[in-house]
């Protein structure tokens, strides 16, 4: 076998969704600070296409290349390539990264709980990983300050009229509609309808509202729309369903760390949850994340939360990604009849 690159991946999902990690083969980036490594991955392209493209990627796919950590208390960092976004943080890559981290021994694991730090692109996040038998069972990740920005906001949908959304950042920048008021009741036979209008909602939100990050300046869009299930409570256990939309056009498998973050500021700010009690969010496919309000705090002026999310991940294989040197297409190729929702 002839390579003029090899690129060491070990592939996870958490809760469906996957979060491959770059083990190998891939220098650092250049840049001072992680989120100006993750810059350069994200204007440079050449590593996104490689991983991210057909052949060896998908829409479905994100991956995360593993990188030395720039703050003295991280013991890993990370750089998260999703389809179309390199962002500041996201719920299933962290538990994919973590998960793969301790199961493949980069990091030792101690049983019964091993307490690492992980650096993302958009700040430190603590991990608590519950173990069991060599295996990182359940990762709970203490996400980036999350807040409610616009509540009950009147965007105008080409084709849907006047919509009312909250808009949020919970670790990455969301819109979020009612699900039930958009005709959904967030069954798996529902995505492709949830992905196409999800873009639309998007787009239309970075059109009208553009997003603002009082301490990432850089950060200035709308990643996601949320389809927000009702919430369900029995005293303080609170469960909804949650089905996002991720560009250019599908559903996350999961439920989507960083919109149960953005949705748990949003109803913090309602005053309809509060730190006794504990969210658990639902995915098109019946997988959940669980999630709680650790603590108050700010962002610039913004009144935040801190919000711890849990959930599983499991390795699904071990992979190495090779270039031919004759292969006509180096960065791989993507087509609308899978990139983009039609
Ligand atoms: O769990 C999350 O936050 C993510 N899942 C894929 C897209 C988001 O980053």
């Amino acid at each position: 076998m002839r390579s003029t690159k090899t690129i060491h991946v070990i592939s996870a999902h958490a809760e469906g969704e996957v979060g491959d990690v770059i083990v190998g083969g891939v220098a650092p980036p250049p840049g001072e600070t992680i989120w100006e490594q993750s810059r350069w991955i994200a204007r440079d392209q050449t590593l996104r296409n490689f991983v991210l493209n057909e052949p060896r990627g998908g829409v479905f796919r994100h991956v995360n290349l593993l990188v030395p950590p720039k703050h003295p208390e991280a013991d890993a960092a990370f750089i998260i390539m999703e389809p179309e976004d390199t962002p500041p943080m996201s719920g299933s890559n962290s538990i994919c990264v973590s998960t793969v981290l301790l199961d493949s021994g980069i990091l030792p694991m101690q049983e019964p709980v091993t307490e690492i730090t992980l650096e993302a692109p958009g700040g430190l996040v603590r991990v608590r990983a519950e173990c069991r038998n060599g295996k990182a069972e359940r990762i709970f990740v203490q996400n980036l300050p999350s807040f409610a920005e616009r509540l009950d906001a009147k965007l105008e949908v080409e084709g849907l009229g006047t919509l009312t959304v909250d808009t949020a950042y919970g670790g990455d920048s969301f819109v979020i509609v009612d699900a039930a008021a958009m005709g959904f009741s967030l069954k798996s036979d529902e995505a492709h309808d949830i992905a196409r209008l999800g873009v639309r909602i998007t787009n239309a939100t970075n059109a009208q509202f553009g997003f603002h990050h009082p301490e990432n300046p850089d950060w200035r869009h709308f990643s996601f729309c949320l389809f927000a299930g009702p919430v369900e409570r029995t005293a303080e256990d609170l469960r909804a369903g949650a089905a996002v939309a991720i560009q250019p056009g599908k559903v996350d498998r999961s439920p989507t760390g960083t919109a149960l973050s953005a949705r748990m500021a949003v109803l913090h700010a309602r005053g309809e949850m509060g730190p006794e009690d504990r969210l658990t969010a639902v995915s098109l496919i019946g997988s959940t994340f669980s999630g709680r309000i650790a603590g108050t705090t700010k962002v610039g002026d913004r009144p935040a939360i801190l919000p711890e999310i849990s959930g599983r991940a499991w390795i699904t294989g071990v992979h190495q990604h090779m270039l031919d040197p004759s292969d006509p297409w180096p960065e791989g190729y993507r087509l609308t009849d899978t990139w983009g929702a039609r």
